[in-house]
């Protein structure tokens, strides 16, 4: 390492900005390395897009941004334990590593039945008077 080389960082954050830049860090690292997160970013698109055609109410949107919020977060979680859990076990086979990536597996899961259940109880009214 030069002399003006820069020393990698293991200290706390210094200011709101550096936590920020960080945060942002996190996402693009998620966003390049796990193909789930982006297939989620593409329907949360897709729902956007439909909503704002439909003209959705308030309420509706409501709903629809909090479950796509609550299953990029649950993305994000389950990509948080996927990395530690590999930092653990070195990519040995583990018992308790599957059943830890098993059950954040399923929390996105179960975030992602929880919007499919959103979208349909909002969606399928306005196709139906579509259709009517
Ligand atoms: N070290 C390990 N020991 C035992 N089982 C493992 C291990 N690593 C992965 N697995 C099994 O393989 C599955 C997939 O692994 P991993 O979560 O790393 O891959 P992924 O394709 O990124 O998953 P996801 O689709 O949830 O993003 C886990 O749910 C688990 O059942």
């Amino acid at each position: 390492m030069g002399l003006n080389a820069k020393k990698p960082q293991t200290s706390k954050n210094h200011s709101f900005w550096q936590s920020l830049r960080h945060a942002a860090q996190g996402l693009s690292f998620t966003f390049q390395h796990e193909g789930n997160f982006k297939r989620h970013l593409a329907i949360a698109t897709i729902v956007i897009v439909l909503s704002a055609i439909l003209q959705v109410a308030k309420t509706e949107w409501l709903w629809l941004v909090s479950v796509i919020f609550i299953v990029l977060i649950a993305e994000l979680w389950n990509t948080v334990v996927e990395y530690l859990v590999d930092l653990l076990v070195a990519k040995q086979y583990d018992t308790m590593a599957k059943h830890i990536k098993d059950v954040s597996a399923a929390i996105v899961l179960v975030a992602s039945l929880l919007a499919v259940i959103v979208g349909l109880i909002i969606f399928v009214p306005y196709v139906l008077q579509i259709l009517a």
